[in-house]
């Protein structure tokens, strides 16, 4: 069967409500033209599209009204916007990404109902029974000239109100070279449903820290968060309590579980499906992290006793790290060490800068070999990397995590003379010295009183002179490490602030950044100060982009189960 082509540029659909505060009270669209489906038309009106990164005008609202608000733009459209659209059904808006409607007397702030719309085919009835195919069955469709392709996953649409038409959007219309009304051949039918469950995943994230496990439940291709938790432990609460808990509460079946492993070693470059061969692997470097792997171990072993047909996959901090050269990961102890123990620098937050570098690349729209990157990840734990190509270059961390920058409880780099000075000062033993690296240092250490941000920067207004003092050291780490990387970098074309800190503090981002002026580093303090969420914060005529991005480790971790398991 041959189908007419439709090329549907972005539009908009929106309710009465939202089209009221738009337009003006009890509005009524007017009609520019009738659309070829029964009952739809083109307004005159028209709105723009106010996204993190850019802003596209003059988009064309769709009419009727509906009973929901939905974008729908090309890929291209949301590198302009700085938004990342998933593909999906109209009216399928569970977990998509809003924008910023603006309109002649007011403006929408959509919290999700942004799509790229999935590839389909209206059909009535009669085509339906012509062609042999129901409702919500996927097709493949022929096109021909020279740009000629196969488009796999085009979703059937049969209803008695539609004519028969092929609808895809700008992007995929001009890299097949389609026009409206050239005609496409219907080659092959598949079933949806067999396809959707074939695909579809429910994966399980856990990330077993120390004092909490953290778990999300993802819907799996769509990246859709399901469920999702914190516990804390304590002495008192053992793992597998946790467990219970967390097992308890998720509902529904799970097909397989990605487990944050932090120490991988130079053992794995990527996530990796867990053997018990690659147990005992991760089990030989745990030592590497003392606070983190052994606890991530136990979690792993915990969660396959209880799920033990389903696969799961370890996805490691230090993976990202793996591409350091030398000159970056070595230490300059005798190289036997290196060779005989493989003592290096590894690094850590992998996932963190591995998630909003790529980001990065995307609100900027610049490919990654022609971009520079600093990632400052600034939670409890602190790194700051250098990223080029894609790649991480270099970074603050070390052959543990308790190295680089000063972090929450962590000391960050220090003279290594202390450690046996100390111990002779104090009577301590080595293992009581560095558990007071660990957990007794940084910003807690120094101020004496607590590690969290918040309040430190609370007792610093009202004068509390050993919170400043945290507080301007773990500001003057961090710049003299963003100037580290500089170096390392010659130059940087971006820096990212993310994680705990990172992305909540403007105040301490402010401080960072002031007196890197020199090396074309200039904020906008109304978008730091007063802006929300991901975004651009340096001024527009700052050469260095300054941008601050939620991280998103979970992600990360959910899309590499998936990609192994599926
Ligand atoms: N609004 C805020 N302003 C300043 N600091 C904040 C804010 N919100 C959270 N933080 C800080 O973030 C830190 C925790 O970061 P987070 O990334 O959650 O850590 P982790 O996951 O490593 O435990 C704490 O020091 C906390 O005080
Ligand atoms: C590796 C590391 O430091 O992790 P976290 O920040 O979660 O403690
Ligand atoms: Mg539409």
């Amino acid at each position: 069967m041959r189908v007419p082509v439709g090329v549907s540029n972005r539009h908009i659909h929106l309710t009465q409500a939202h089209a009221d505060i738009l337009f003006g009270r009890d509005y009524r669209f007017k009609k520019l033209k009738d659309l070829r489906q029964p009952g739809q038309y083109a307004c005159e009106e028209t709105l723009t599209l106010q996204g993190p990164k850019g802003a596209i005008q003059n988009v064309r609202v769709l009419g009727p009204v509906r009973s929901y608000s939905q974008v729908e733009v090309s890929k291209t459209d949301c590198f302009v916007l700085g938004v990342n659209a998933p593909v999906r059904d109209s009216g399928d808006l569970e977990g998509t990404p809003g924008l910023r409607l603006v309109g002649p007397k007011g403006s929408v702030e959509l919290d999700a109902g942004v799509i790229l719309p999935f590839r389909h085919i209206h059909l009535h009835p009669e085509d339906a029974a012509e062609l042999g195919v129901q409702d919500k069955d996927l097709v493949a469709v022929k096109t021909s000239g020279e740009r000629s392709v196969i488009l796999e996953n085009v979703l059937c649409r049969v209803h008695p109100q539609y004519s028969l038409e092929f609808h895809i959007d700008t992007d995929e219309a001009n890299a097949a070279g389609l026009r409206n009304g050239d005609l496409v051949q219907v080659i092959h039918v598949d079933a949806f449903h067999e396809l959707r469950t074939f695909t579809a995943q429910r994966v399980l994230v856990l990330n077993c820290g120390s004092s909490s496990v953290k778990y999300k439940l993802y819907q799996m291709p769509g990246e859709v968060i399901l469920q999702q938790g914190n516990l804390e432990r304590s002495e008192s609460v053992s793992l597998a309590e946790v467990f219970s808990a967390i097992f308890a509460a998720v509902e529904g079946p799970i097909d397989g579980v990605a487990h944050r492993i932090v120490h991988g070693a130079d053992l794995f470059q990527a996530s990796v499906l867990i053997t018990p061969e690659v147990l005992e692997q991760i089990s030989s470097v745990s030592h590497l992290a003392p606070l983190h792997n052994p606890v991530n171990l136990e979690g792993v072993r915990e969660a396959m006793s209880r799920l033990p047909e389903i696969p799961h996959v370890a996805v490691f901090d230090t993976a990202f790290h793996q591409t350091m050269p030398p000159s970056s990961y070595l230490y300059a102890i005798p190289y036997e060490l290196y060779e005989k123990h493989r003592i290096r620098k590894y690094g850590f937050h992998g996932s963190s800068h591995r998630y909003v570098v790529e980001r990065a690349e995307q609100l900027l729209d610049i490919p990654n070999d022609k971009l520079r990157v600093i990632s400052c990840h600034i939670g409890n734990g602190v790194s700051v990397t250098a990223v080029r190509n894609g790649q991480s270059y270099d970074t603050s961390m070390g052959l543990t995590p308790l190295a680089g920058v000063t972090m929450g409880t962590r000391s960050g780099n220090i003279d290594p003379g202390i450690i046996p000075h100390v111990e002779q000062l104090e009577g301590m033993s080595t293992g009581e010295v560095l558990d007071m690296l660990n957990n007794k240092s940084g910003l807690l250490g120094i101020s004496g009183v607590t590690n969290d941000v918040r309040e430190l920067l609370e007792l610093a207004h009202q004068g509390h002179e050993r919170a400043q003092l945290a507080l301007d050291l773990f500001v003057t780490k961090l710049h003299k490490y963003i100037g580290l990387s500089l170096a390392r970098l010659n130059g940087a074309d971006a820096i990212i602030f993310t994680a705990g800190i990172g992305e909540n503090s403007a105040e301490l981002r402010e401080r960072i950044c002031q007196g890197l002026e020199y090396a074309g580093i200039f904020l906008d303090p109304q978008q730091n100060w007063e802006g929300h969420g991901e975004r651009l914060i340096s001024s527009r005529y700052s050469p260095v982009k300054v941008l601050v991005i939620p991280t998103n480790e979970e992600l990360v971790m959910a899309r590499d189960a998936y990609q192994l398991t599926v």
